[in-house]
């Protein structure tokens, strides 16, 4: 029914709004189930998600892909994590719209000096915070939300700093209004994503065939990714993507960087195939089947 994501600087109040969220949503006597998915969720350590960039992408990647799975027209799904990148906001946008849902964003506004203050007393408590050099990297990298983008709208702001955060503040109870309002043709403040071809079993016109090839092969990647992460670095073999579809066999571990450019190489041949010869796939599934062949195949040769 909807996916919120949650966003702010490092130590803003984030899992606090999330779970202020929910227990008004449960007050509205919202019928739809509001979960939370966040790092803890995958019982990662923070410093050691956010370390570097494979590490930190990897987490992304992970979230991502645990979106993907539990949206569903029948449950509030909330990202509660740092969700600091403009283009990964996109990408949670794009999920919601292919599952033909409501979208908000939550952001915790707060300026840096306090967010800094909050975590060093996070850490004398004993409590798990960010070590500074991370906290300094994530303040610097943090890209606002902008309401006048599609996957920043509609924003929902708090002032955790200024008004504190309970399930009565303004921009929670905004927020609840907005996902628990009864649609009909006539609302206009209420926006439901359409979903767009990609989402659909038909047969795909030459431009959708493109952007379903995109989105097929991206769930290769996560699941290869999400495998990894759990085989700790070692070997893949045998990750299934669904019935009828071959497992995939890595024979080693590979790097998210390795995965991208076969994964950008499969594009481009499938492409240019389609111009001479055999048909490029007409669905998710052989996408998916001509993507795991084409990774097996390269992968196994320099195992
Ligand atoms: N309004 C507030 N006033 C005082 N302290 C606050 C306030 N909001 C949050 N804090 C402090 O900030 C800490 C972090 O809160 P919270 O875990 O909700 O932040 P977060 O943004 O989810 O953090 P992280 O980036 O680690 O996920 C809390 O331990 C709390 O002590």
């Amino acid at each position: 029914m909807a996916l919120v994501v949650i966003c702010g600087q490092p130590c803003s109040g984030k899992s606090i709004a999330a779970k202020c969220l929910v227990e008004a949503l449960k007050e509205a006597e919202c019928k739809q189930m509001a979960r939370i998915v966040d790092e803890s969720s995958f019982h990662l350590d923070r410093n050691e998600s956010y370390a570097n960039m494979p590490a930190e992408k990897n987490l992304r990647g992970l979230l991502r892909s645990e979106v993907d799975r539990s949206v569903s027209k029948d449950s509030i799904l909330i990202v509660d994590s740092l969700n600091g990148i403009k283009g990964y906001r996109y990408e949670l946008w794009c999920l919601a719209r292919a599952a033909g849902i409501r979208y908000c964003v939550l952001y915790c506004d707060v300026e840096e000096m306090h967010c800094r203050k909050w975590n060093e007393e996070r850490r004398d408590k004993g409590e798990a915070a960010y070590n500074d050099v991370i906290f300094e990297d994530l303040v610097r990298r943090f890209e606002k939300p902008d309401r006048r983008n599609r996957w920043d709208s509609p924003l929902f702001e708090l002032w955790p700093y200024k008004d504190g955060i309970e399930k009565s503040s303004a921009a929670i109870f905004d927020a609840v209004s907005y996902l628990t309002k009864k649609v009909d043709t006539k609302s206009r403040d209420v926006k439901i994503l359409q979903p767009t071809i990609a989402t659909q079993n038909t047969r795909f016109s030459e431009a959708n065939s493109l952007y379903e090839l995109d989105r097929a092969t991206q769930e290769v990647i996560n699941a290869i990714v999400e495998a990894q992460s759990q085989a700790i670095g070692g070997p893949l073999s045998g990750i299934s993507l669904g019935q009828g579809l071959p497992t995939i066999n890595t024979g080693r571990s590979v790097v998210l960087p390795e995965l991208r450019r076969l994964r950008r190489t499969f594009i481009k041949l499938t492409g240019q195939t389609s111009l001479s010869g055999p048909p490029p796939p007409s669905d998710a599934d052989s996408a998916k089947r001509m993507f795991i062949d084409y990774l097996n195949r390269e992968l196994g040769s320099t195992a």
